[in-house]
């Protein structure tokens, strides 16, 4: 029961609010509790009413008993602790891209390396292969599903698809895969000329964000499969080319929204391009989302737990997200001298190239303030849930012996207690924003006020 797992929030500030613009709003309108009010050294976790958005909170998630350890002790948490199952839900990774940016050829490299995963595939594109026996295909969009949603996003025509096919999958094939793998993007050229004549023109074709929600906005998926990472392909060529594109009022620049929604991004068909081109694409793109791992890649040749088993919608990785880098650092020596704003004094950094969508990070010692904690992020939530993204962060409560750790899309918000602060652990707190027209100076000013 979602309900029995539910947690008492601090200050569950927020009502629901509707998003006329977002293309889930029919199915499900968002609520976002924030923190949780640690009690001493005790987390409470007790029943609460049902309710229809109890998903989006902390502990909607089966967790590991490891979690709840700090509240073992009183009888209603062990009640609780009988109930949470272990998660074994199947981990599902998503792999965006533009167009020929190199998702097949990973798809490939994925399927025929030596990892011994058993690998499910979905892609958008007519059509099944079933290669020896461990790929499990499905298909997608047949033209009578498609349909145009309010907000024109045309990716969100499959989710109805992404649905069904994830739940057959999951009741038919269980036990025989390991991993699900959806490549997203509508790439293949049928439905592209199928929209096309039937005049269907669009935006957000790639965007990666509705199949995001769709993990938390369903729960014949949720239920079943959990998300396990967003790994975009950058075609190292052209790249630049399609962040440049302007594009009309109102329609998002697909490169752009791939690479923000990204947990590791793999700069690829580096051989077809100078090293000084890929160092500025690389700082380009990192201004877009500092939150994403990156590596440079030929023919999408990467260690495979690069991409499988990221774990990027688990706020218990979130400390190496916070910390992101780029993995191949001996690349990544290169002049800082382009148009950034730095605050050192604040250790905040506030990106200004493609002002459009920007990464804000925020790293400051001290002890948060429950309630203003809340109040602050709940509000921005609140307001600016269209315009962030994702985000990840680390938080250091006053009374709370627990790091607090989150992760967010958009108004979906997962947020839990996470290991000790140690004796001498500097109580530091990091939070990363990626997201559209972002303000670093103004986050970290509400961010600092919430500190004793
Ligand atoms: N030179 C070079 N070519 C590459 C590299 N990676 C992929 N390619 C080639 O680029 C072309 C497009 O690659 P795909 O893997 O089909 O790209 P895709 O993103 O799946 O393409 P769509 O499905 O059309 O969006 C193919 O001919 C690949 O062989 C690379 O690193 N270097």
């Amino acid at each position: 029961m979602a309900s029995s797992l539910a947690t008492e929030m601090a200050t569950t500030f927020l009502s629901f609010t509707s998003r006329p613009q977002n293309p889930f709003a029919k199915i499900r309108t968002t609520v976002l509790p924030v923190l949780f009010k640690p009690r001493a050294r005790n987390l409470s976790c007790k029943t609460t009413p049902s309710s229809s958005h109890s998903k989006f909170i902390a502990f909607r998630v089966p967790r590991p008993y490891r979690r709840f350890t700090v509240s073992a002790s009183a009888s209603e948490d062990s009640d609780l602790l009988t109930k949470i199952p272990p998660d074994n839900r199947s981990p599902a990774s998503i792999i965006t891209g533009f167009l020929g940016s190199g998702k097949t050829t990973l798809l490939n490299h994925i399927l025929t390396a030596d990892h011994g995963k058993r690998i499910a595939v979905i892609e958008n594109e007519y059509g099944e292969v079933d290669i020896d026996g461990s790929l499990v295909a499905a298909k997608t969009t047949g033209a009578e599903d498609i349909i145009m949603l309010n907000n024109g996003c045309l990716c969100c025509t499959v989710r109805g698809d992404l649905v069904r096919m994830i739940s057959e999958l999951v009741s038919k094939k269980k036990g025989k895969f390991d991993h699900i793998v959806i490549e997203t993007a509508v790439g293949s050229f049928e439905l592209f000329r199928l929209l096309v004549n039937l005049k269907i023109y669009f935006s957000g074709l790639a965007n990666p964000a509705p199949i995001i929600q769709t993990f938390y906005a369903e729960d014949a998926i949720f239920n079943e499969v959990k998300l396990d990472g967003v790994v975009t392909l950058v075609d190292a060529k052209h790249a630049g080319f399609h962040l440049d594109e302007v594009k009309p009022k109102g329609v998002v620049n697909e490169a752009v929204e791939q690479i923000a929604y990204a947990d590791r991004i793999i700069v690829n068909k580096t051989d077809l391009v100078g090293g000084p081109q890929v160092a500025s694409l690389v700082e380009r793109i990192k201004n877009i989302n500092r939150m994403a791992h990156m590596k440079r890649m030929e023919f999408g040749k990467v260690d495979l737990d690069y991409v499988l088993g990221i774990g990027g919608f688990d706020p218990e990785r979130i400390e190496s997200a916070v910390d992101a880098k780029e993995d191949d650092a001996a690349h990544d020596r290169h002049d800082h001298d382009h148009n950034h704003e730095h605050h050192h004094d604040h250790h905040s950094h506030d990106h200004t190239h493609d002002p459009g969508v920007s990464s804000v990070s925020i790293v400051c010692e001290g002890n948060l303030d429950l309630d203003k904690a809340n109040m602050w992020l709940g509000t921005l939530l609140m307001e600016r849930s269209e315009d962030i993204y994702r985000m990840k962060g680390l938080l250091s409560v006053r009374g709370m012996d627990e790091r607090f750790v989150f992760q967010g899309v958009h108004d979906i918000f997962q947020g839990s207690p996470d290991r000790m602060w140690g004796p001498d652990e500097p109580r530091v707190n990091k939070i990363v924003f990626i997201g559209k027209n972002l303000n670093g100076q103004e986050l970290e000013k509400g961010f600092k006020a919430c500190l004793l």
